[in-house]
């Protein structure tokens, strides 16, 4: 790899009160690859994630983006990553259209481009007859390609999902690797916890952990 990777993890640790949590683990991801993370229930994938998201602290090694220490607290870091690893808040009372919308518009302005973005992701995952309806009102799966929708809306350079495929079926866990494999093409990073085979083979580079 040539220049400085976008996410990159050098002996990454995380222990807590004597329990390995994640266990040393380093590896790096170019602007342009996509990523998966493996591993058994409990192995760390998420652990992992979150360090790169700067909302869990390691205990040796580091968690870099852009060669940066992952720190939520840095407006660059926040701009750099978007993530899909806890749950996205979700408002009650704004229909589908409107949230990926605002999020759009918190990244593009009052310009076209927002409502080009927030159509384009609708569409891409076959949320846009869905557009108008509320978040109680769409099944399970529905409702994680929205929460997918409001993370892939918006910039970034580079992506963390976990475990993407929550509740899909097999077309969309397809659609989902297709996504993924474009937006890379465009140059983001991606890191994507899964058990899912579909994703493994979308990815060009593994994380096994456990
Ligand atoms: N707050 C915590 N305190 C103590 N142990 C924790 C805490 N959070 C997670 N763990 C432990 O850390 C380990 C790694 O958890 P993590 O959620 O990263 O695993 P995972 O690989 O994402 O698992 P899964 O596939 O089940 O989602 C697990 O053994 C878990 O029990």
């Amino acid at each position: 790899m040539t220049g400085t990777p976008v996410l990159a993890a050098h002996g990454a640790t995380v222990t807590l009160d004597g329990t390995t949590l994640l266990a040393p683990t380093t590896f790096a991801v170019a602007a342009g690859e996509s990523w998966c993370v493996t591993g058994g229930n409990g192995s760390g994938k998420t652990t992992l994630l979150r360090a790169f998201l700067g909302s869990r602290s390691l205990t040796a090694g580091t968690c870099t983006v852009w060669g940066e220490p992952a720190d939520l607290t840095r407006a660059p870091h926040r701009r750099s990553v978007a993530s899909l690893v806890d749950p996205v808040p979700v408002a009650r009372d704004m229909t589908l259209r409107e949230q990926v919308t605002l999020v759009a518009a918190s990244w593009y302005g009052d310009t076209p481009e927002t409502a080009t973005h927030a159509e384009a992701t609708l569409g891409r995952l076959g949320l846009a007859p869905l557009g108008e309806r509320f978040p109680h009102q769409v099944s399970s799966g529905q409702l994680q390609l929205f929460g997918l929708a409001l993370t892939l809306v918006r910039p970034a350079d580079a992506v963390l999902l976990d475990e993407p495929e929550r509740h899909l079926d097999r077309r969309r866990v397809g659609l989902l690797g297709t996504l993924l494999t474009e937006r890379a093409a465009e140059g983001t990073a991606f890191l994507v916890a899964t058990h899912e085979p579909a994703l493994v083979d979308a990815c060009v580079g593994r994380v096994e952990l456990g």
